[in-house]
Formats: C-alpha cells, structure tokens, sequence
C-alpha cells in the first residue's frame, strides 16, 4: 500500500512536471530543489519505485509526454523504434554543469524515465572538443550561502538521477571530460572514449584545492578500485585516454568519429538483454551505494557549503579562474 501510494504522490508529481511548458518546468523543479523536505520525499519515493525495476506512470502521462524536447542546453533525440534517446550537451562553451544546465539535465532525464518507452540512454557532446569541463566554476564562487545550497543539491540530484536510472546509460566522450564532467560519465553504464591523445579525462580537483564529496569517491571506488582511486583524487590525475582506459575509468576507446555510432551499437547489445533482469541486477549493484549516500545526504550539503563558503576556498577557486581565462588572452 506504501509503495502504491508512493508511486501515485510520484507520478502525481512528475505528472506536474510533465504538463507545464519547458521553462514553467524549470522554475517547478527548481522551486523543488529549494525545498528539502519535498525534494527528499521525491527523492525517497523516486528510489523505492526504480530500486525495484519498475517505472511509476500512468499510461495517460506516458502519450501526454513530450519525447523529442529542444532546450537551450540539451537537445534530445528519442527514437521510439529503437527505444534509444541520444542527449546532447550544448551548453558552450565547454558545457560546464551549471545550476541551469543542471536543472534542464534533471528534468529531462526525469521525462525519459517516466517513459516506458525509453530504454535506454546515450549522452553525448554538442562543443567541439569537449564533453564536459565539470562543475561551472562560476557557481561556486561569490555567491550567498543560499545559492550554494541550491546549486550544490542539483549537483546531488545530477548524480542520483543518473547513477539510479533505471536505463541504460551510455557516456560518449568525444572530448575532454575533467571533473565534475568525469563524474557523470562514471556515473553511466557504460562508458566510450575518443581515442584523440589531446583529451583528458579524471578527477582534478585538488590541483586547485578542492576536496571531491564523499559519494564521488565512493562511486569512483566501484570502478576503478581503492588504489586508483586514492592515486586520482590525492594527486588530482587527468589522464588521456589510454590511461584512462589502463585504469577502468572507461571501457572503450575509438576512433573520434566512431564514438556515437559505436554507442548505438554497443547499446543494442545491452538492450538485447531482457530490461527486468538487467534492471534489478544493476538496482543490486548500485543500491547499496546509494543507500549510503542517502544517509549522508544532509551531511554532505553542510560539508560543502561550509567548504566552499571559506575564504581560503573563495579564494583558490579565483585564483584558478583567473588562471583559466589567462590562458586563453
Ligand atoms: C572536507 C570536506 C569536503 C566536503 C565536500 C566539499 C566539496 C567541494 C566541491 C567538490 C566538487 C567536486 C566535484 C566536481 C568538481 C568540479 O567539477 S570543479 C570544475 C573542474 N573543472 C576544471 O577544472 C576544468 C577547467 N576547464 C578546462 O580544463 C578547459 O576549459 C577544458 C574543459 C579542457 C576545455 O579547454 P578549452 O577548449 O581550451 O577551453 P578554455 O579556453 O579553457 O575555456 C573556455 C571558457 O570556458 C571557461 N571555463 C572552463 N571550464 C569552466 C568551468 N568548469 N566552469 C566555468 N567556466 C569554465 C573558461 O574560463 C573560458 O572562459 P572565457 O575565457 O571567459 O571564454
């Protein structure tokens, strides 16, 4: 009965989302990240719905759905025959995870979840170059405490809505891929790298005196294993694909040309499995990670805003920003 109502509030819930025009969308779930206690109980009833393989919606959502969506930073392409949808970072100049990219991020994954149709999930670079240059810089420095808040929670939702997706979730990295770019595409079933020596891929924060969040480290762990990642994070590594490939960060490199085409094809292999077994196997090796980020959820928000509200952090990060924009002048 509790699992039933939850997934009623749920769809009732995402059905709001799912009836309002794009942009009324984003003030919705934006509203929803401000709020804790409402977010949390999305969050909760999200997990407990797609922990057991199953996708809460009525079938009167599913047909009122729009599948192919154009935003200003993400293009979505949804095949209905294949069941596959391809999302297209454009979020120039070097799709950093803005608050706004990261809300458009959310509610389009949301979309696609709630669709029985959709199966799986290819992301993928529109910038020439680069798939994602991480968080954006920009919104963790200068601002009040509420602005980190309310950034710092569509970084935690990010993370959950893909690294729970009950799709298959392929990453094309047709570019370089630091940080918080790195950390989405771990966070992916299945991860496909261009094979071009001048892209990087890895974690490095503490190059310029940021501390990665607990669950990054956990979800890293499950990868690549404790001594590489202990290797990474401590001494802030990006490698090039090669290494990157030497050390599990991802499965697959080829050509640069190759790399969508190859993540269609590799998608169809795993779709080929049937979607129940594949679905509570990945629920299997993926909840109880979850389960412990969860729990330290708060814990996690108060750890960052008090990070990345010093001085000294303030003043690291424009330091690198600086140092960013020199190189381009
Ligand atoms: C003790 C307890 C602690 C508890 C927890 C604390 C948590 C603290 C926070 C932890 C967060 C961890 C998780 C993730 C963190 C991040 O993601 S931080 C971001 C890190 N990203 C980077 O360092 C990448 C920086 N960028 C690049 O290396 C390059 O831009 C590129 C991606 C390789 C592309 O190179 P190129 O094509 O040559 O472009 P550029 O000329 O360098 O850049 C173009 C413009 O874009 C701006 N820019 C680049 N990156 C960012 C960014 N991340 N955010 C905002 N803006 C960015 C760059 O400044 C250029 O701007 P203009 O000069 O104005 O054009």
């Amino acid at each position: 009965m509790d699992a039933y109502k939850s997934s009623v509030d749920f769809a009732e819930a995402t059905a709001f989302l799912s009836h309002a025009c794009y942009e009324q969308d984003k003030m919705a779930l934006r509203a929803t990240l401000k709020n804790k206690s409402i977010l949390s109980g999305l969050l909760s009833r999200l997990s407990s719905c797609s922990s057991h393989g199953r996708v809460c919606v009525s079938p009167v959502l599913v047909a009122q759905r729009r599948n192919n969506s154009t935003s200003p930073k993400l293009k979505v392409d949804f095949n209905q025959s294949t069941g596959v949808a391809v999302m297209h970072m454009q979020n120039p100049p070097v799709n950093s995870l803005s608050l706004g990219f990261l809300t458009e991020f959310c509610i389009a994954v949301e979309k696609l979840e709630m669709d029985k149709s959709c199966r799986g999930l290819i992301l993928t670079s529109s910038q020439p170059k680069v798939f994602s240059a991480g968080l954006d810089i920009m919104d963790m420095y200068g601002k009040k405490l509420e602005q980190y808040e309310e950034f710092w929670r569509a970084v935690q939702e990010m993370w959950l809505k893909l690294y729970s997706s009950n799709m298959v979730t392929i990453a094309a990295i047709n570019g370089s891929s630091p940080a918080g770019g790195c950390l989405m595409s771990l966070s992916c079933d299945y991860r496909i790298m261009a094979d071009n020596p001048r892209y990087s891929i890895g974690f490095n924060e503490t190059q310029f005196g940021i501390v990665v969040p607990v669950w990054c480290k956990e979800a890293m762990t499950t990868i690549v294993g404790h001594r590489n990642t202990e290797l990474t994070l401590e001494l802030g590594l990006l490698y090039n694909p090669s290494d990157a490939l030497k050390i599990g960060l991802v499965d697959q490199l080829v050509p640069e040309d190759q790399v969508l085409a190859t993540a269609t094809k590799t998608m169809t292999k795993w779709l080929a499995i049937p979607d129940h077994a594949r679905r509570i196997t990945k629920s299997m090796m993926r909840k109880p990670t979850i389960d412990k980020i969860m729990s330290i959820r708060e814990a996690d928000m108060q750890q960052y805003i008090s990070f990345i509200s010093k001085d000294s952090t303030q003043k690291m990060l424009g330091t690198y920003l600086e140092m960013l924009k020199k190189k381009r002048g």
